[in-house]
């Protein structure tokens, strides 16, 4: 018998095919339970001898691994022996992380992922994922049939040009990917094999990399223009072919590809970009939280965006979109939010030859109404001066931009500034939390992209959101998957913003934090994947019927976790492809 993919035997017990005995069972890091298998297990599979004695629960195991990934002091160490850990054991892997998620977070993702991604090519221990060159092209789809599983169904892909705020990382870039569909798993209850990172390793202008002799990348500049176009056209069209139930997620691309890919393949295949809109989704929830935390309306909230990349740009297009349906129109919607690049706003007096900042330019008359017409200072603390935001987000990635004059000019005509220095990682972020507390005399509160310690001052903590679309993406890939949808729509991550925003607790509010804790990342990616699913069956994307009621049944049934399942070993069928479909998680 067969449901939902899981194979049964006649007296209805789970059976589980396992294509391999001995050494090669025990080291495949999908199928091992290494140190649990069970006295029967170990006669039945070969594996007499090859293991001490004794059989460990999971969670002696875990206990045992956390431990000694403890023993390292390390970051960039405990990453090392985390991904090595994944390497041997999924299982394990998750069992600890999710046990942990509050501790690793930092470690598999952000800010340590990024100096992984900086030293990949001396770090390097052991490939995960698919590599693209420009020399696969022609064959990319059957390379994409190397991939370790045949039903993928979440694939995240990055070119590399824009890792965190760290720029062109090249090949190196593959981190992201790899820690992204972690949190997929770990967060989000994504089964492993069902994931592929992906990096399309076009080339880098990083001269660093091009000249190490360790640089494990394709070493060559960049590929650019039609050449570009064609390899990723051809990319998307192969995962299509090969994975035509797969969701594509685009991460880290630099702002001018990241719009153009996404505005060029929405429609085409079931994706979006972590960037623009995960990210726009996590800085409304904010909003919505911080709203709820000073009472000021949003309709009220005066917006102000250090930064016209990926994020920034994404970030005002969804603001401004989540205003307009609070009722704002015509002028009071568009000084609603000012967006700045590096040169300070962004006027129609000048010529903007980006099309995606022209889209948010200020028109003329309004600047120069509101003090900052053509000639005056509108750098970002004439813009504040002129403007009294109530909410100063940065996602330049420039570390130190929210200086203390701009942040103390902001405190003077806000009782509650909300400041959200949202640049990733640590070390790119525009002002410490604890900063920003002192300009502001503990008044403020602050979320910032990469994760702080709580701030103790007047005798109070302030607990450090985190405003990181790490309680979007996985939630949205769960909730897509779950509805089927053929597209991911804005309302989607709309409604994604405002179910984040409703996990908040009371508690935490007042404690300052406008996000939830990690260490409860599991249950608001559920509730948020619930409102996706909901979201996409009215925009009429959902490819399956749920009612309501049911939608959070379904949610959870999707949802796997590394619970050991091959407790009764099966007749070994070699080679069975279906063998992952005995674990768990309900994907038809
Ligand atoms: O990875 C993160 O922490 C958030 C993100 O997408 C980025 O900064 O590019
Ligand atoms: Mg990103």
């Amino acid at each position: 018998m067969e449901r939902y993919g899981l194979k049964y035997d006649n007296q209805g017990n789970l059976r589980t095919a396992v294509p391999y005995r001995g050494t090669r069972l025990l080291r495949h890091p999908m199928y091992t339970k290494g140190t649990a298998y069970s006295h029967e297990e170990r006669m039945a599979l070969g594996l007499e001898g090859l293991l001490p004695h004794a059989v460990s629960t999971q969670d002696q195991q875990s206990r045992r691994v956390y431990a000694n990934i403890s023993r390292k002091k390390d970051p960039l160490e405990k990453y090392i022996g985390l991904a090595a850990l994944q390497d041997r054991n999924e299982y394990l892997f998750y069992r600890v992380l999710i046990g942990h998620i509050q501790e690793f977070l930092p470690i598999v993702y952000t800010p340590t992922v990024g100096q992984a991604c900086q030293e990949f090519s001396h770090i390097f221990r052991r490939a995960r994922g698919i590599w693209i060159t420009p020399e696969h092209r022609g064959r990319i789809y059957e390379v994409l049939g190397n991939a370790p599983f045949d039903d993928v169904r979440l694939i995240v892909v990055t070119d590399n040009e824009r890792i965190l705020g760290l720029g062109d990382q090249g090949a190196g870039g593959m981190g992201i990917p790899i820690g992204k569909l972690a949190l997929y798993t770990a967060a989000a209850g994504i089964p492993p094999w069902l994931t592929l990172p992906i990096s399309l390793d076009v080339g880098t202008d990083n001269q660093n990399l091009l000249s190490d002799d360790l640089y494990l990348g394709w070493r060559a500049p960049r590929l650019r223009g039609p050449e570009y176009d064609s390899l990723v056209d051809e990319f998307v069209h192969a995962v299509q072919r090969r994975f035509p139930r797969a969701l594509l997620q685009w991460e880290d691309f630099k702002k001018t590809n990241a719009f153009r890919l996404l505005d060029r393949y929405q429609k085409v295949i079931t994706s979006f970009n972590d960037d623009i809109q995960g990210t726009s989704a996590v800085a409304v929830a904010g909003l919505i939280a911080g709203s709820r935390a000073t009472g000021i309306p949003l309709r009220e909230q005066r917006i102000v965006v250090l930064g016209a990349g990926a994020a920034g740009i994404g970030i005002v297009r969804l603001v401004r979109d989540t205003l307009k349906r609070e009722g704002l129109s015509g002028e009071a919607l568009i000084r609603a939010t000012a967006n700045l690049d590096s040169h300070g706003l962004l006027v129609d007096d000048e010529p903007i030859a980006d099309v995606h900042k022209r889209d948010f330019a200020w028109p003329a008359e309004l600047a120069a109404k509101m003090g900052l017409g053509k000639g005056q200072p509108r750098d970002l603390l004439a813009v504040v001066r002129a403007l009294h935001p109530t909410m100063l987000i940065g996602t330049s990635g420039e570390p130190g931009t929210f200086t203390e004059a701009i942040i103390r000019e902001m405190a003077k005509h806000v009782e509650r500034p909300l400041v959200f220095p949202m640049s990733n990682p640590t070390s790119k972020c525009e002002a410490t939390p604890e900063n920003v507390l002192l300009w502001t005399e503990g008044r403020a509160l602050v979320a910032t992209g990469s994760p702080f310690e709580p701030v103790h001052m007047g005798g109070r903590v302030h607990v450090i959101g985190q405003g990181n679309n790490v309680y979007v993406f996985p939630a949205m890939g769960l909730g897509a998957l779950v509805s089927e949808a053929r597209e991911v729509t804005t309302s989607m991550f709309a409604a994604a913003a405002r179910r984040l925003a409703e996990n908040v607790h009371t508690g935490e509010l007042e404690v300052g934090s406008l996000f939830p804790p990690a260490s409860r990342i599991r249950e608001v990616t559920a509730s948020v994947a619930e409102a996706v699913v909901k979201e996409a069956l009215v925009a009429g994307v959902a490819r399956r019927h749920l009612e309501d009621k049911d939608i959070p049944a379904a949610v959870a049934q999707a949802m796997w976790s590394p619970d050991y399942l091959m407790e009764d070993p099966a007749p070994i069928e070699a080679g069975d492809t279906s063998a992952f479909a005995h674990m768990g998680a309900h994907f038809d």
